[in-house]
């Protein structure tokens, strides 16, 4: 139940009504390169220096610079000169090995796009690719991979979360008795390295889309580590539903329904 205190002042409705702007200001100073120009210069800039590096106004540079100060990714020394928070030197700037930046990129490209038709997803109670990019709402891979830069992004982005929550995610479980093991959906390999880290007998197939697994091989996974291996295929799909590659966007009854299909 809300406090009166709640009622008299609601902050969290405020706190919700403008968290998308929070979002926003953090994917806008990621996409111009604020935290990789501040990281590269290994101390601080001034607002000008920096919009004049990134090609921008000095007026909104220096607005979104301050937005960044306030939201604590940035720090700012006699209210001119900027410099990146720690935070943002480990997880926004692009070189770092735990960077979020493609994550970012991806949320701010596809995600955020995608949100803003949730009114109509709930009227019609299925998700909005159509509206949204034109493709098929059946086929979530191809809204995904609409185009070779955003299925690259979004490999990008499985691993960038990975290079966070992947060791304890593999750690979970004990998967010591098991030293072949197929991946499938494996995409980037973000899982697959993880996993021959933690269990260096054990060597990983990953399965997907041929066009992923050509660009895992190109971008992804060294051709010197052999203890990861690549299967290309299409996985028919009633294999799909099983194997839950994307039943996350799915909704329960359909999985039972499906699960069930399988089993009779
Ligand atoms: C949600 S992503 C998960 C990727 C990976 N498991 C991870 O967590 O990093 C699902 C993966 O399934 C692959 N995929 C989707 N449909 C497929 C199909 N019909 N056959 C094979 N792979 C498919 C996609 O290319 C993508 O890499």
């Amino acid at each position: 139940m809300s406090s009166t205190q709640d009622c008299d002042y609601p902050r969290i409705l405020f706190q919700y009504n403008n968290g998308f702007l929070v979002s926003k200001i953090m994917f806008t100073a990621c996409e111009l390169g604020v935290f990789d120009l501040l990281l590269e210069s290994e101390g601080s800039l001034s607002s000008d220096a920096i919009a004049e590096h990134l090609g921008t106004s000095v007026s909104g540079m220096e607005r979104l610079l301050d937005a960044c100060v306030g939201l604590k990714l940035l720090e700012v020394e006699m209210k001119t000169f900027y410099r990146n928070t720690e935070l943002s030197n480990l997880y926004l700037a692009k070189s770092s090995l735990k960077s979020q930046y493609h994550r970012l990129m991806y949320y701010s490209k596809t995600v955020y796009f995608c949100w803003q038709y949730l009114t109509d997803a709930v009227r019609d109670g299925k998700n909005q690719y159509e509206r949204a990019f034109g493709m098929s709402s059946e086929d979530i891979f191809g809204a995904f991979y609409r185009s070779e830069k955003e299925m690259i992004q979004f490999m990008y982005s499985l691993n960038a979360f990975w290079s966070i929550c992947g060791r304890d995610v593999i750690a979970a479980f004990d998967l010591s008795p098991f030293t072949v093991i197929y991946d499938l959906g494996g995409c980037a390999g973000g899982l697959a390295q993880e996993c021959i880290s933690l269990y260096p007998k054990s060597t990983v197939t990953i399965y997907d889309l041929p066009k992923v697994v050509q660009v895992a091989k190109e971008r992804f996974v060294p051709p010197e580590e052999r203890r990861i291996t690549f299967h290309e295929g299409k996985l028919g799909l009633s294999c799909v539903r099983l194997c839950r590659l994307v039943q996350c966007d799915w909704l329960q009854k359909s999985i039972k329904t499906s699960l069930l299909n399988l089993k009779g």
